[in-house]
């Protein structure tokens, strides 16, 4: 398989979730493999993305684990939070998986340039020290980017690559946007005792979310003290004199003020200055890279997967790309990836997570359609005197009792749908879930009994 012709057989443009997976596994067929990351090996996922935002939840709920623990007859006294110990122990843990990733790399024998590199033709890219290389195959996972708005004093603001470094806890945040980051790190930020106000330019948080798990999300957030301001586009953000910043929202007479200013308004294919015009490689509307079936661009030399391809920006869609890419260019294996019934979390607290369609979207593709819920209140919640309730959806095709999606806000919302997305996936009907015995006592036992 190897062409002595070229340097290596692939080389694969960003170390993150996609580029890592397709490296090894390319190497583990056989190929000669080498990669450019020009800032950490593990990518966003990694390095700044999941894994140390997911740390941080954990880490912000024990704020309301150590509230409740006196009900269970816990003496717990003198109690304090301290950001830089958080701080730095995620920042340590997201070294270890950095070093993980890279020895992965080593033990694949995939050979490793931890420096920028753009690419010049069909078979060739130039890495930043100068040096021009060649390869048969060339995979671009480059990944996505955080969008900044233009609006005067956007310097000010930081965006979730910086929010992991902060050296203190902001006492006020603003966060623009309400996506998947606006609302995880609201979440964060408002259990370790800011105040939070997310701002957004519409009235929608999470779109493509089920309706009634959003207004269940807002209603809990609002009552825990974050506060919303929609339909409000900023204005401006000016830094004071004693570093506090002022901002202004659109048709607002007062600023906000802030000490942190989160922008959190979409992430961008990171395609620009890539060099994909020198090979060729079409782009969509939003610098995406435009990719068939098989991952292959307009240039059938070069290959794109993940962020990139501005499809589903999620890692372990981005991990199956890569994974799907090598083993057919490299392992002859035909593999088709399918887009359907990939299951979703936002990790909010409470945590809300989904698979297949919203009630809205199924009735407008299926026409006919059943709809199940359980809205209760978990029993730690009752426990600890929460009156916060969990909701459960399942959407049902009524022609054929198939169950199209599920829908879940509440405690323990991402594990539990995990598994429940595995049924919907095999095409479970709603009387299978039924003829299964509940597990009590749980909150999953909601998924079987649902009415
Ligand atoms: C704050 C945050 C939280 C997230 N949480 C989740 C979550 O909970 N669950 C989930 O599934 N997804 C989550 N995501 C999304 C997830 O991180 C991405 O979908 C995933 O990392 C995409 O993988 P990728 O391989 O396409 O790109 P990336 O992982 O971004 O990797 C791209 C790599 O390419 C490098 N690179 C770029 N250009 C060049 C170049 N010219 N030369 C050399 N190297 C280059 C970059 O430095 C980067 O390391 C989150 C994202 C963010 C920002
Ligand atoms: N739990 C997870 O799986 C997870 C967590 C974080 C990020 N991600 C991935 O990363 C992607 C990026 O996350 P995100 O939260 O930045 O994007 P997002 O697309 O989820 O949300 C963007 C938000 O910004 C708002 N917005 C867009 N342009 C704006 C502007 N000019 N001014 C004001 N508001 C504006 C939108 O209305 C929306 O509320 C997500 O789409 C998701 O795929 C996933």
């Amino acid at each position: 398989m190897t062409d002595i012709q070229f340097d290596y057989d692939l080389f694969v443009i960003g170390a993150g979730s996609g580029g890592v997976r397709a490296s090894r596994v390319a190497a583990s067929h056989g190929a000669r493999v080498a990669v450019a990351e020009e800032y950490r090996v593990g990518g966003t996922c990694v390095i700044r993305g999941c894994v140390p935002k997911k740390l941080l939840v954990y880490g912000s709920h024990f704020a309301e684990e150590l509230q409740d623990a006196a009900n269970y007859g816990w003496t717990v006294q003198g109690t304090s939070f301290d950001w830089l110990t958080l701080r730095d122990a995620v920042l340590k843990d997201v070294d270890r998986l950095n070093a993980a990733y890279t020895s992965t790399l080593e033990t694949h024998k995939v050979e490793r340039f931890l420096e920028r590199a753009v690419i010049t033709g069909p078979h060739s890219v130039r890495l930043a020290s100068g040096r021009d290389i060649t390869a048969k195959h060339i995979l671009v996972a480059t990944g996505a980017w955080p969008v900044m708005p233009e609006f005067e004093g956007a310097e000010h603001c930081i965006t979730s690559n910086e929010v992991f470094h902060l050296d203190s806890l902001p006492r006020r945040v603003v966060i623009a946007g309400a996506g998947y980051i606006a609302m995880e790190f609201a979440g964060i930020f408002n259990a370790l005792g800011s105040h939070v106000t997310v701002v957004n330019r519409s009235e929608t948080i999470l779109r493509g979310y089920d309706q009634a798990l959003r207004d269940r999300l807002l209603q809990i957030t609002m009552a825990r003290g974050i506060q919303y301001r929609f339909n409000c586009p900023f204005e401006k953000v000016l830094k004071r004199a004693d570093g506090l910043l002022e901002v202004w929202l659109k048709g607002q007479p007062d600023p906000l003020l802030a000490d942190q200013v989160l922008v959190a308004t979409g992430r961008r294919p990171k395609t620009d200055g890539l060099g994909l015009e020198t090979a060729g490689v079409d782009l969509g509307d939003n610098g995406e890279i435009l990719v068939d079936d098989h991952a292959q661009t307009s240039c059938p030399s070069i290959y794109a997967v993940g962020d990139v391809t501005d499809r589903v920006q999620l890692t372990p869609v981005a991990i199956r790309e890569g994974q799907a890419f090598a083993d057919r260019v490299f392992g002859g294996k035909h593999v088709k990836i399918d887009y359907s019934c990939i299951p979703s979390a936002v990790f909010s607290q409470p945590p809300l997570a989904g698979v297949g369609p919203t009630e809205g979207e199924a009735r407008n593709k299926y026409g006919a359609i059943k709809v199940f819920s359980s809205d209760f209140r978990p029993m730690k919640n009752i426990f600890a005197h929460r009156p916060e309730r969990g909701l459960y959806k399942m959407i049902v095709d009524a022609a054929t009792d198939r169950v199209l999606a599920i829908h879940m806000i509440g405690p323990e919302a991402p594990e539990i749908l995990q598994a429940a997305a595995i049924a919907v996936k095999a095409g479970l009907s709603k009387a299978d879930f039924d003829a299964t015995v509940a597990l009590h006592p749980s909150m999953a036992e909601e998924l079987v009994l649902m009415k």
